[in-house]
């Protein structure tokens, strides 16, 4: 069990309440008179620079977050979550993704079993099939190469694979993988268009394998299917990612087309379990391995670096510092790679489904903010649609900058001009720009002084907006599995100091249930008047005009 501290009632939270009071973090000065900021608040490792110097603290708030971080027994937390602790209390469940991805000799005990033998299993089923896929071995109904295959899933079963898939895409196999989520019909109707069934593979994606979106869709691909192929080939064209291998055997996929995983392995953390063999497709089983490889990487740098240079620590810790001191109710995430673009994406269902509660570990409602609303876009587009906003609206929105060093295309002068937009941005953001500073620019385009006064406080730029930066050398995909670890771990940070359940989501239930208390009510063409005016109205408007 985790600890139950209300973060609000330690001495550091008081400690950092009076701190926040009585300084004026202004990045300007903090820089001006600390000429070793960037040294003291930036970490260097083998292959990225984590550099937080940029961030609205000091020395003595660095102290306090740690204290915080030691009040609230993170250290404690981390060991419970690695060795197999049922963690995610309200669920009864043990919290072990990070299991998936390690390879050492280590045992990791659930229930009196030790799972890595099972782990070990699915990566070889996942490898013998990729490799019978990607080599042309494994052949379709009519005798023909699989050319494409359509991941069918949703939240945890789709984002995670799809945002990797689209960050690796440099690693691409022959195979052209493609995701199906929403139940929208368009969506799947869309997707099969251009293919054909003879050399399509589906994979059912489903955790529960009862998610209305997944088995709607997974329906109309083997419906889709038939038109063309009989049921005994829907063996050849269908597998199963599931926890659930009963449902899926009843939904017509043989024993050995599914991929199993486990009840210790949440959703929105699934992307490193069997819930990866669209990754693995896409970008072969190797470069599978290296992902994971990297996440372990982050692991072990989680568990064993001092909070004061651990990445993932400090990120969580600088987070609730604009949370809850500051008062933010957003974050972003900006890439600037267009690999990462469904990066911000993926973490939306990663942080704000996880940290999105407002109830503690004793069953209390919290007396304070928990986790914010977490978007973002990779740069340079999002400096020509948000960034005005984050430059001179009235929200304090703290942001991850992410880039790379190399791109993974030498297109001539592409990347020196990506990279010196990120760090103008940084730059920009921290230290905005002066009335002195826009005044004096206005002089010397010669402006008169009644034309300086109508367009001064236009051109200010506030500043003070707080970045970290992460810089790795190369997009590859260990260093992807560094990066998505280091989220996963902030996240975890974060839900430990808040005092909150991380691994359940009970939030996504509510609307499920009502949506299939309607569901029904859609079928005839009666009015409807069991619900309140507005829901009944948009009921009938539909029915009237469908
Ligand atoms: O993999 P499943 O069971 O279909 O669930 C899909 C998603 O639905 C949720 O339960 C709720 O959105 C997520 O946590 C999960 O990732």
């Amino acid at each position: 069990m985790l600890s139950k501290i209300n973060p609000i009632q330690t001495t550091s939270w008081k400690a950092l309440d009076e701190h926040f009071a009585g300084n004026d973090f202004d990045l300007r000065s903090l820089f001006q008179y600390n000429p070793d900021r960037f040294k003291e608040f930036s970490l260097q490792k083998d292959n990225f620079l984590f550099d937080y110097s940029k961030n609205l603290i000091d020395a003595r708030t660095k102290e306090l977050l740690l204290q915080l971080a030691n009040e609230c027994q993170l250290k404690d937390a981390i060991s419970k979550m690695f060795s197999g602790d049922k963690i995610n209390e309200t669920e009864g469940r043990a919290v072990l993704h990070t299991a998936l991805r390690d390879f050492s000799d280590k045992e990791i005990i659930v229930d009196g079993e030790n799972i890595k033998p099972q782990i070990r299993r699915v990566l070889d089923h996942m490898k013998a099939f990729s490799e019978k896929i990607i080599s042309g071995e494994h052949k379709g109904f009519s005798g023909k190469e699989i050319t494409d295959v359509v991941n069918i899933g949703i939240g945890g079963s789709d984002l995670g694979p799809v945002m990797v898939c689209s960050a690796l895409k440099h690693f691409k196999t022959r195979l052209n993988v493609h995701f199906v989520s929403n139940v929208d019909g368009n969506h799947i109707a869309e997707t099969v268009k251009t293919l054909n069934p003879e050399t399509t593979l589906f994979i059912i994606a489903s955790k529960t394998f009862t998610t209305q979106e997944t088995m709607t869709n997974a329906n109309s691909a083997k419906d889709w299917f038939l038109k063309a192929g009989k049921e005994g080939d829907v063996a050849k064209h269908f597998v199963a990612l599931s926890t659930n291998v009963e449902a899926v055997k009843s939904f017509g996929i043989a024993e050995e087309n599914i991929f199993e995983f486990w009840d210790w392995v949440g959703g929105r953390y699934s992307l490193w379990s069997a819930i990866g063999l669209s990754i693995v497709l896409a970008v072969g089983y190797d470069n599978f391995e290296q992902l994971l490889k990297g996440a372990h990487d982050t692991d072990l740098h989680f568990q064993t670096a001092d909070f004061s240079e651990n990445v993932p620590v400090l990120m969580g810790l600088l987070g609730i510092w604009y949370r809850n001191f500051y008062a933010a109710t957003s974050y972003a995430i900006l890439p600037y790679s267009q690999y990462l673009d469904r990066f911000a994406a993926y973490l939306q269902q990663g942080d704000m489904e996880s940290n999105g509660k407002c109830v503690d570990r004793n069953g209390e409602f919290v007396e304070y903010e928990t986790g914010p609303i977490i978007w973002g876009e990779p740069g340079t587009n999002g400096q020509h649609a948000f960034y005005q906003l984050i430059h001179q609206g009235t929200e304090l929105i703290p942001a991850d900058f992410i880039a790379y060093v190399k791109s993974s295309n030498a297109v001539s002068d592409h990347q020196p001009k990506l990279l010196a937009n990120f760090f103008a941005q940084t730059e920009a953001l921290a230290f905005g720009k002066s009335e002195e500073e826009v005044e004096e620019e206005l002089r010397s385009a010669g402006k008169s002084d009644e034309e300086i006064d109508k367009l001064l406080n236009y051109k200010v730029f506030h500043g003070n907006t707080p970045t970290n930066s992460i810089l790795f050398n190369e997009l590859t995909p260990f260093s992807l599995g560094q990066l998505i670890a280091m989220y996963e771990h902030k996240i975890f940070v974060q839900g430990v100091i808040w005092n909150i359940f991380s691994f359940d989501q009970f939030g996504v239930e509510l609307g499920k249930v009502l949506a299939n208390k309607i569901l029904p009510e859609l079928e005839n063409n009666e009015a409807i008047s069991s619900h309140d005016s507005s829901t009944n109205g948009l009921i009938n408007y539909y029915k009237g005009n469908k």
